[in-house]
């Protein structure tokens, strides 16, 4: 019986998109992998849409949340025009929930504030999540959530430390009790997979461009077409390599494939560490011309394609 069956006697599912939000170095990255945890440790910086973007997907009881970027909302906004931001915004809107990750020891200055501002506008379940409470005086952190809840009113306000994990059992808890009922949007045995292969075959591909430059601009791309696991522990993966002319091939391999030999070392090693297993990593290079003009290709990297 598979993992899905068993979750449908259990009771009913959850699942839904929570859109995670907050100024650079709020400490998004620590809490989704924290919240994460080891069941899925699964950060990509892949980008699935060319809205949102992916950071993590993790399992709470029945409930499957996905964590998700909405890339463009602070960044430097005086130089955004307003429709760029709005833009942004529409992926927040696309969310089941929002959740506004702020540094409690930097606390309201600068991006925090305009996000608070914008914030008002959106009209779906938010909530505050003050990180990095290792950092900060009690009293101070009541004030800086009282302050916040006068320009937002936040659904609820949660008080953690993504380092040391303080507070995100109540986090995680509020937010599997609180998605809405569903089918979970990714098979649980998939969940690590499905961005793994991506970014599996963006490591390749950066060790590719690292390697050979010069001689190989823009010209290649990497699809992960093959990821076994094995009962020893280690990992079967195969990788093509396409390139555009019958010409590059040669250089891509090398003499006496010396290149594509390193190109690999330096792909395998990184993999492994990410994984933290033994991975076997196969690579392969085929030319396939014109690949640039193929929507499928597009697709498969998760890119829309505009004719
Ligand atoms: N003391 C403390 N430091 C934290 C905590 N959470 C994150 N940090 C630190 O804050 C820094 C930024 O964390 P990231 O997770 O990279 O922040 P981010 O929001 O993902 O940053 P960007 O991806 O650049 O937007 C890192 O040095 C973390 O170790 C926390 O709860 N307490």
């Amino acid at each position: 019986m598979s993992e899905a069956e068993t979750t449908e006697e259990n009771g009913a599912t959850h699942s839904g998109f929570v859109a995670l939000i907050g100024p650079t170095n709020a400490g998004k990255s620590t809490l989704v992998n924290r919240l994460v945890g080891a069941k899925v440790s699964i950060v990509s910086h892949k980008v699935q849409t060319t809205r949102a973007m992916l950071r993590g997907i993790a399992i709470h009881d029945r409930t499957q949340i996905v964590f998700m970027d909405t890339p463009g909302i602070f960044k430097p906004r005086r130089r955004l025009d307003r429709a760029m931001v709005m833009a942004a915004w529409t992926g927040a809107r696309d969310a089941d929930l929002i959740m506004l990750l702020v540094d409690s020891e930097r606390g309201l200055k600068g991006d925090a504030e305009a996000i608070l501002e914008g914030l008002k506008e959106v009209r779906q379940p938010k909530i505050l999540v003050l990180n990095k409470i290792d950092r900060v005086r009690h009293e101070d952190l009541l004030a800086l959530a009282a302050k916040a809840n006068e320009t937002v009113e936040f659904d609820r306000t949660f008080m953690i430390s993504a380092t040391n994990g303080s507070g995100c059992d109540d986090l995680m808890d509020w937010l599997a009790t609180t998605l809405p009922e569903g089918p979970w949007y990714y098979p649980e045995d998939q969940i690590s997979d499905l961005p793994m292969r991506q970014l599996a075959a963006e490591i390749t591909r950066e060790k590719l461009f690292l390697r050979l430059h010069q001689e190989l601009p823009y010209s290649s791309h990497v699809e992960t077409e093959k990821w076994e696991e094995r009962k020893d522990g280690s990992v079967r993966i195969e990788q093509v390599i396409y390139l555009e002319r019958d010409s590059q091939k040669k250089i891509a391999l090398g003499k006496g494939g010396e290149a594509i030999k390193s190109i690999s070392m330096a792909a395998r090693k990184e993999l492994s560490e990410i994984l933290e297993q033994p991975v076997h990593l196969f690579l392969f290079v085929k030319v396939r011309e014109n690949w640039g003009d193929d929507p499928a290709r597009y697709r498969e990297m998760g890119l829309d394609f505009s004719e």
